[in-house]
Formats: C-alpha cells, sequence, structure tokens
C-alpha cells in the first residue's frame, strides 16, 4: 500500500471565530501531485498552513508522514514555497546564496557546506533552469525567476513532500514551464507534491488530482477539473465540482 504523506480528518479552522475550514478530510499518498483550487478567499491557503502547523486546528487531525503535525519534527522532509514570498526585494544575495539556504534545515547552521550540499544546490538551480544566473543578485531576476529561486531553496534541502502556494501566480511563461518541468523530475525521484492554485496552465499535465475548496469544505475530490471554455471539447468527462453560488470563470458551471 502507498503510504500516506498528509491526511487531515474533519479539519476546522477559523480566524477570530469565524470559520474557513469547516470541516475538511483529505489524504495524500507518496508520489501523487494534488492541486488544490478553489474560489478567491475559499481556505486554500488556510488549508495548506493547517497541514504545516502553521494555524491551530479548531477541531480535527492532521498528519504527516504518519505523525500528528504538532509532533512532527523532521521538518527537513518538507519543502514549503509560500504565497507571493518576494525573495529580492532589498536583499543583496545572489541566487546561489538563497538556494542554499534551503540546505541549512539538512546541515544545521554551524557546519560549512560540504559537497552534498554544493550538489544539491547546483541540482536545485538546475532543474529549475536558473544555473546561468547562479553568481547574479537575486534582485535583478523577474518576478517569475525570483519565484523559481525560492522553489530552488524548497528542492535544495531534498524534500520528499513540496508544499507551494500559488507558485505560478503572475509568473512568466517560461518560468511556469521551468516550474512543470521541475516538478515533473521531482515526482519522477518519487517526491510528493501539494499546491494551491488558481489557473493550471503549463502545469495541468503533470497534476493527478485536484482537491476543490469550497466554502470551507472540499467541493470535488478527484479528476482535475476543465476551466470555462472546455466544455465543448470532445473529450470533456462533465466534472463539474463547484457550488452554485461559486462565481463563474474559474472552474464554471456549463
Ligand atoms: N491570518 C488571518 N486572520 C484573519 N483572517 C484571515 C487570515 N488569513 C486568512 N483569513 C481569511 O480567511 C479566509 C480564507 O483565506 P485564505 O487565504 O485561506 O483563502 P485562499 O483560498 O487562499 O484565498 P486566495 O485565493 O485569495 O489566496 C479569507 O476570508 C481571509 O480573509
Amino acid at each position: 500500500m502507498t503510504p500516506d504523506v498528509i491526511t487531515v480528518t474533519h479539519g476546522v479552522v477559523g480566524y477570530d471565530g469565524r470559520p474557513v475550514l469547516r470541516d475538511v478530510s483529505l489524504t495524500v499518498t507518496a508520489g501523487e501531485v494534488v492541486a488544490v483550487l478553489g474560489a478567491n478567499g475559499s481556505g486554500k491557503s488556510t488549508l495548506i498552513r493547517a497541514i504545516l502547523g502553521l494555524v491551530p486546528l479548531s477541531s480535527g487531525t492532521v498528519t504527516l508522514f504518519g505523525r500528528p503535525v504538532r509532533r512532527f519534527r523532521q521538518w527537513h522532509r518538507v519543502g514549503y514555497v509560500p504565497q507571493r514570498l518576494g525573495a529580492g526585494s532589498g536583499v543583496p544575495a545572489t541566487v546561489a546564496e538563497v538556494v542554499a539556504a534551503g540546505r541549512l534545515a539538512r546541515r544545521g547552521v554551524l557546519r560549512p557546506p560540504g559537497r552534498a550540499d554544493r550538489e544539491a544546490v547546483a541540482e536545485a538551480l538546475r532543474a529549475v533552469g536558473l544555473t546561468d544566473r547562479a553568481k547574479d543578485p537575486v534582485s535583478t531576476l523577474s518576478g517569475g525567476q525570483q519565484q523559481r529561486t525560492l522553489i530552488a531553496r524548497a528542492l535544495a534541502g531534498q524534500p520528499e513532500l513540496l508544499i507551494l502556494d500559488e507558485p505560478t501566480a503572475g509568473v512568466d511563461a517560461a518560468s511556469q514551464e521551468a516550474f512543470a518541468a521541475a516538478l515533473r523530475d521531482f515526482t519522477v525521484g518519487g517526491g510528493t507534491v501539494l499546491l494551491v492554485a488558481h489557473e493550471l496552465g503549463p502545469l495541468r499535465p503533470v497534476i493527478g488530482r485536484a482537491i476543490v475548496v469550497h466554502q470551507g469544505f472540499v467541493a470535488h475530490d478527484g479528476a482535475v477539473p476543465e476551466p470555462a471554455g472546455h466544455h465543448a471539447a470532445p473529450d470533456h468527462d462533465h466534472v463539474h465540482p463547484h457550488g452554485p453560488e461559486e462565481p463563474a470563470g474559474l472552474w464554471s458551471a456549463s
């Protein structure tokens, strides 16, 4: 049996007493690439942050690699790319330095980087197509390239699970393609991915399953739904996971 990497069981999360996730259950198993979809404010980032133990559940449970997230200590097994961090703004660090920071959880701050660290950084830069920019200050990169730098930083830690919050939002097409290729390599190596997305674009072929969050519940868990405008396609399988009040346009009803 494929081991469970993430489980959420009847997860409830609220801010200031206002419920955001009302009753969410899901399981992600090793080697899956799962997209979390849903309208703005539906709770996608909150779900990701609850999975990482960054926001507390008011009820329910989360496990990572079979351990309750509260007691999870093996953070080197997880790579996290938060939403719109902005690696570059005002930071004089080079691309290679930012990516090398992704090794810290593995080697600790006191030990100087060794050959394995240097190789992991080089491999992560290659995976996202930024090898030729390694020595450039991050601030000189485009927004998409900065986002790729953050993804490389997560990859450099050689995690088993990658969690990414809107990794391709506002990212140029070339960076989206590079990211899709990096994800494919990561999963070929046995990695598991959970990512939040608004539009899948070039990521679409890499995604194996979609979870649609709607009004604090999982409205759909299964095949990747087609976005609006694809209903006439001959292979359209009529997956309509959205609720009746969901605004049209993202994963719209026909
Ligand atoms: N730290 C917080 N404190 C209070 N309310 C919050 C906090 N974080 C998020 N919220 C609220 O919770 C709801 C869900 O937010 P969340 O960021 O999880 O949604 P999302 O689906 O990721 O949205 P988007 O697609 O716009 O990024 C929103 O109404 C948001 O305003």
